[in-house]
C-alpha cells in the first residue's frame, strides 16, 4: 500500500521484480509500471558511477570501507594468485585484491557497467603501487563469464549478488570458473529475520540516503536500494543458493548490527 497525501491508494505492482519506473496515477489506484531487467540496472549503475564512491562514503560514514576489507581478507587471496572481482563497480574490492595478489598476481574485475568500469581505470591511473597494474578491467556479464573452467584461486563479490537478475546463473558461472578448494567471498546488504533491523535499516535509507541522493538527482536509483534489499535473500536462503549450484558448503554471517552480511560457498 502506498500512502500519497495522506490518502492510502493501493499500489499494484505488474510484471516480475520491480524496479519502480513510473507512477500512473488514475482515479481510484496507482498502478506502478515498471520492468526490473539486467539493462535496466545498468542504466542506473552507469548513472550512479559519477557519485558512487563519494555517496557510500558519506553515507556509511566510511564504514564500507572495513566490510570490503573484511570480504577481501576472507577470500583468501593470496601472494601470486589470479583472482577475480565480479561485479567490481569502480574498483573497491579489485584494488585490495591486487595488495593482496601483488605484481606477481592477477586481478580481472568484471562488470557490465562501462561508466563504472571508466571510473575503475580512471582511479587505476592514479594508484602509482606496481600491485595495481595488475588489474585487468572486463566489460562483461555475471551470468555469462568469458573465462575458462577452474581458472581463479579465489572470487569476490561486493555488493553485486543483490543486483544480479539471475543470481541462480550467477552462482553457476562463479562455481564453474573456481579453483576447486578455493573460496568465494561475497559482501552485500544482509536482508535480515529482524523486524527491528529491517525498520532501522529502511528508516535509513528512506530518512538519510535517499534524501541525500536527491541532492543528486538520485532519488529513484537510491529508492531502488531498498527495494533490492526486500526482494533479496535471507542469509540461509543465500547458503542454500550456493549448495544448489554445486559448492558444498555455504555460511553466512551478518555485521555491522546485522545491516551488512559477509558469506561464503
Ligand atoms: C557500499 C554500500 C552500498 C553499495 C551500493 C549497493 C547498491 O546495490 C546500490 C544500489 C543503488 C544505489 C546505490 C547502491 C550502493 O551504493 C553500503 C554503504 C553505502 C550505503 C548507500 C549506505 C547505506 C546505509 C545503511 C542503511 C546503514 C549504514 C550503517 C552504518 C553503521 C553507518
Ligand atoms: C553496488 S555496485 C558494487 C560495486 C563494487 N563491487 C563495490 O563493492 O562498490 C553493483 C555493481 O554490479 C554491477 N552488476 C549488476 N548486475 C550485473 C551483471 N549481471 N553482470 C555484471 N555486473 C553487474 C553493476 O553494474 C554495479 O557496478
Amino acid at each position: 500500500m502506498s500512502a500519497l497525501l495522506g490518502i492510502v491508494f493501493p499500489v499494484t505492482f505488474t510484471g516480475h521484480g520491480q524496479l519502480p519506473a513510473k507512477l500512473h496515477s488514475s482515479r481510484r489506484r496507482l498502478v506502478v509500471k515498471s520492468s526490473n531487467s539486467s539493462s535496466e540496472r545498468q542504466i542506473l549503475f552507469n548513472r550512479i558511477a559519477p557519485v558512487y564512491d563519494n555517496l557510500n562514503d558519506l553515507l556509511s560514514l566510511g564504514q564500507h570501507r572495513i566490510w570490503k576489507n573484511m570480504a577481501v581478507s576472507w577470500s583468501g587471496a593470496r601472494t601470486g594468485d589470479k583472482v577475480l572481482d565480479l561485479c567490481c563497480g569502480s574498483g573497491d574490492l579489485a584494488f585490495l585484491l591486487s595488495e593482496k595478489v601483488g605484481p606477481s598476481g592477477k586481478v580481472m574485475g568484471l562488470d557490465f557497467s562501462s561508466e563504472q568500469l571508466a571510473v575503475a581505470a580512471s582511479r587505476q591511473k592514479l594508484r602509482g603501487r606496481s600491485c595495481y597494474k595488475c588489474i585487468e578491467w572486463i566489460e562483461g556479464d555475471a551470468t555469462d563469464l568469458p573465462f575458462d573452467d577452474c581458472e581463479f584461486d579465489a572470487i569476490t563479490m561486493g555488493y553485486g549478488l543483490r543486483n544480479v537478475v539471475d543470481r541462480r546463473r550467477a552462482m553457476r558461472e562463479m562455481y564453474r570458473v573456481l579453483k576447486p578448494g578455493c573460496r568465494v567471498s561475497i559482501l552485500d546488504f544482509n536482508k535480515s529475520n529482524q523486524s527491528v533491523t529491517t525498520f532501522m535499516q529502511d528508516w535509513m535509507i528512506d530518512n538519510i540516503v535517499v534524501p541525500v541522493a536527491t541532492l543528486y538527482d538520485l532519488a529513484k536509483e537510491y529508492e531502488y536500494l531498498k527495494y533490492s534489499i526486500s526482494e533479496y535473500l535471507t542469509g540461509e536462503e543465500l547458503e542454500t543458493l550456493a549448495l544448489e549450484a554445486g559448492f558444498s558448503s555455504a555460511r553466512h554471517y551478518e555485521i555491522s548490527g546485522g545491516f551488512m552480511g559477509i558469506w561464503s560457498p
